[in-house]
């Protein structure tokens, strides 16, 4: 039951709905302690047809009765209390976790210590009922377990995470805007469905739900119906095709329970029409400050169109639904082969599928968006690897740009004090040298034997007869020049070339200087010569 609503008990007098069910202080049930789900206890033997096949969670879909094996009952331990949804008039709902898989599902916690016989009755009524209710807008049941320590049910449902209807409602009356007329089809439709697996059971009994409202009408993520809280529903033989007893929502009472008929599948028709009506005018077709204008106003049918946002197809339909006349209003299966329904329904299909095929071409959109994300991240880590790459050759190009430039001034110099040396040994050259043959041993180093092969002379700076031999150009190669290693061994070696040399041009100086002083003193002895001979030759002539 929704809060706030209100059970009709007399003609213009109400009731909370809580006054319907609790019953007057019943004794607790304290005698058993233990929580378990299959004990034979005042709920236990109720619940379980059969004692020693507790009806355990029935997960699967696919898992027929017959097939359906014993387990381990559940208990409290199994699940994580993650929060409480709400409360109702039987109990609280709670958002649970599942240990084992983490699944997320909620249980709705009920009292029965205080309940009547009957209530209890109700209550085993309702479990045995969710256990067979399979199908895709229906609330699944997954298990119950029962805590006879604090007399307390837990029954343990699927989580519909996109709410209740009633909440939708609210929401779009208190901003002011209305709900679309698609997704007033679409809960049309799906609802139809729900209450068909309902009112036409394979095993013959007729499921009536009794208490039709948004409240009870839960959606999934993607807004589908999920048809629940069949808490005081019943279980209708087909023999008995009414039931006597009301409970429900006033608002969406039907003329025939407002006549003290009973309850029948068409008053599950009635409550859908008057909860598609609100779906579109987000407040009930009937509604009086009283019981009895209710009554009257139910008994009419006086209610305002739907509002005109709203095709016509949609004002028929929700008419029909409304109809006053039991006989006339149509049953689930005429519903479900009205021209316009059918035609609704082909168009809703068709949009589905588009849907579906929109969707799985946004699918492989995401994927090959996905793909081309990857590629793009690859391609932009070979571009940061290829610039700093790029980086690192031109810092090794500009070493070895330093280097030559380097090379280039250190031949320049080179050149420059070899010319500088020739031009000092060539001064030593010729004649001067002939006359020294033989004068000193060391005057004569150097000179070439003129039969002796001519030595060849390189002017590459680099070439091997320039260099020592340990010192080969050849061994500065760029990648050399550019290690460490290699450039400090290269400039220790040029300090040493250019020390040698400065010994070199040192001797070649100081044998320069002897050569002077050897000329001076040769010119000397011929003067001498010179002289001697003079005096010899006056000699000769005096005597
Ligand atoms: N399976 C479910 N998934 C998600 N929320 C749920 C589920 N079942 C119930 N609820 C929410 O839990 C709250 C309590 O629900 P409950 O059925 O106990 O009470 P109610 O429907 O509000 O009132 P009443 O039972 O009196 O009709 C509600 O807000 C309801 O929307």
């Amino acid at each position: 039951m929704g809060s706030g609503s209100q059970i009709v008990h007399e003609a213009g007098t109400s009731i909370p709905p809580k006054q319907l069910i609790q019953p007057p202080q019943a004794e607790k049930d304290n005698a058993h302690s233990t929580q378990n789900n299959a004990g034979p206890t005042d709920m236990g033997e109720k619940l379980d047809p059969c004692p020693l096949v507790p009806y355990v969670s029935t997960h699967s879909e696919s898992l027929s009765n017959s097939a359906r094996k014993p387990r381990m009952p559940s208990t409290l331990d199994d699940f994580d209390v993650i929060g409480t949804i709400g409360s109702g008039s039987y109990g609280t709902c709670k958002k649970i976790r599942r240990k084992k898989d983490g699944k997320i599902l909620v249980w709705k916690e009920m009292e029965y210590g205080t309940m009547t016989e009957s209530e209890k009755q109700m209550l085993v009524s309702e479990v045995n009922l969710l256990r067979e209710l399979k199908h895709q807008h229906i609330v699944r049941y997954y298990d119950r377990i029962i805590d006879r320590s604090n007399t307390t049910i837990y029954i343990i449902m699927e989580y519909c995470d996109g709410g209740d209807l009633s909440v939708l409602i609210s929401k779009n009356r208190r901003e002011g805007t209305y709900l679309e007329e698609d997704f007033v089809w679409k809960m049309l439709i799906q609802m139809t469905s729900a209450l068909k697996e309902c009112h036409r059971r394979k095993n013959g009994k007729a499921v009536l739900h009794r208490d039709l409202k948004p409240a009870n009408i839960f959606l999934d993520s993607d807004n589908n119906v999920k048809l629940g809280d069949f808490g005081l529903a019943r279980v209708l033989h087909h023999e008995t095709s009414f039931a006597k007893t009301f409970v429900g929502t006033p608002y969406y009472m039907s003329p025939e329970l407002v006549n003290n008929m009973s309850y029948n599948e068409k008053s599950d028709i009635w409550s859908m029409g008057c909860m598609l009506y609100e779906i579109c005018a987000l407040h009930p077709p009937f509604t009086a400050s009283n019981q009895q204008d209710l009554n009257k106003k139910i008994c009419i049918g006086d209610y305002k169109r739907i509002p005109s946002r709203y095709s016509e197809d949609l004002n028929t339909i929700i008419s029909k639904l409304l109809c006053v006349e039991v006989k006339k209003r149509p049953s689930i299966e005429a519903i479900l082969v009205d021209p316009i329904v059918l035609r609704r329904n082909r168009k809703m299909d068709r949009l589905e599928r588009r849907n579906s095929a929109g969707s799985a071409g946004a699918d492989s959109l995401h994927s090959w968006e996905d793909e081309l994300k990857k590629r793009e991240k690859k391609l932009e880590m070979k571009e940061k690897e290829l610039k700093s790459h790029e980086r690192e050759l031109a810092i090794r190009e500009k070493m070895v740009e330093d280097k030559l430039k380097r090379i280039e001034l250190l031949s320049k110099e080179y050149r420059r004090k070899s010319d500088l040396s020739r031009e000092v040994s060539s001064s030593g050259d010729g004649d001067d040298m002939d006359f020294f043959d033989g004068l000193h041993p060391c005057l004569s180093r150097g000179r070439r034997d003129p039969d002796s092969p001519k030595k060849k002379v390189s002017f590459d700076m680099y070439g091997k007869e320039n260099l020592r031999r340990h010192e080969r150009y050849s061994d500065y190669t760029v990648d050399n020049l550019l290690t460490k290693d290699y450039t400090s061994k290269y400039s220790s070696d040029l300090k040493d070339y250019d020390n040698l040399y400065e010994v070199e041009l040192a001797k070649r100086r100081e044998l320069k200087d002897r050569l002077f002083r050897a000329k001076s003193k040769v010119t000397d002895l011929h003067d001498l010569k010179l002289d001697a001979h003079i005096r010899n030759r006056n000699l000769l002539y005096f005597r």
